[in-house]
């Protein structure tokens, strides 16, 4: 099974007393074992209901979605969600805020207990293991998201905006740190992001969303002269940028001009 994730004629009405909205028409993807995908488009195309739609949070009016070949119809251990607000828990210490998935699903064994500490080591954040999450920095404190949401060894990661709110350095480090760790761990990413640098610098894939209804209006295959170990040496490639402005055209980029 090659197929991570497999999204079939998938459509989304909201219904409110107010209106009907068709957040997402007849969206159609798939993405591979160990690709990273992104989802950009403008405010209100739809990116975060279908992130939702996969990790089972909504059903889909119409359509279904697989993940790993099987039938979504619910939240599950095969999918982590990791979203731009760190939502750690400031009573928690970091290495109990890292182990909350796995308390969760009443597996936090001592074995996975050390794979929460190895996770934690991986980050540069063991020695901060006790410490509480207003102690540490923005950037530290999505680290550990990461590490949380890695613990429960989700097969896809779902990624909603999660460095948007950080400082543009820090951004750029983590960045370089998801992908060494999900390339390393040949995990399965979906992000969601506003900004085509960083969809350029980490994917193998960027769809381009287009709103009202929310649908795919154009896939960009990131091409090989572009692709780098890391994102912040995809960063200056030459070819970078004439990408970025051919994605930033079909984003709508030129409208005012
Ligand atoms: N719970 C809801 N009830 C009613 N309408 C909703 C609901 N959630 C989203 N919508 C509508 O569905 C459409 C798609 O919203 P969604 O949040 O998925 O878009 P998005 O691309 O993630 O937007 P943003 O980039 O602003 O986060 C929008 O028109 C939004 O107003």
């Amino acid at each position: 099974m090659n197929e991570a994730v497999t999204v079939a004629d998938v459509t989304q009405v909201y219904v409110t007393e107010q209106q009907a909205t068709l957040a997402i028409q007849q969206m159609n993807f798939v993405i591979r074992r160990g690709e990273f995908v992104s989802l950009i488009g403008p405010s209100g195309c739809g990116k975060t209901t279908m992130l939702s739609i996969i990790a089972g949070l909504i059903a889909p009016t119409v359509g279904t979605v697989k993940v790993a070949g099987e039938l979504v119809s619910g939240p599950s251990p095969r999918v982590g969600y990791m979203l731009q607000q760190d939502y750690l828990f400031p009573w928690r210490t970091i290495l109990d805020n890292a182990s909350i998935g796995l308390e969760l699903q009443g597996s936090l064994t001592g074995e996975k207990k050390q794979a929460v500490l190895h996770l934690l080591d991986e980050m540069g954040l063991l020695r901060f293991k006790d410490y509480y999450p207003s102690q540490l920095s923005g950037g530290m404190r999505q680290r550990v998201a990461l590490v949380r949401t890695l613990a429960t060894d989700p097969e896809i990661l779902l990624l909603d905006e999660p460095f948007s709110a950080l400082d543009y350095r820090t951004k750029l480090q983590l960045e370089d740190l998801v992908i060494d760790t999900l390339r390393a761990k040949q995990k399965t990413a979906l992000l969601v992001t506003h900004d085509i640098s960083e969809a350029i610098a980490m994917s193998d894939r960027i769809f381009v969303l287009a709103p009202n209804p929310g649908r795919i209006h154009k896939e960009f295959v990131i091409p090989e002269e572009i692709r780098a170990p890391l994102p912040f040496e995809a960063r200056e490639k030459p070819g970078f940028h004439t990408l970025f402005r051919d994605i930033w055209q079909e984003f709508g980029g030129d409208a005012d001009e």
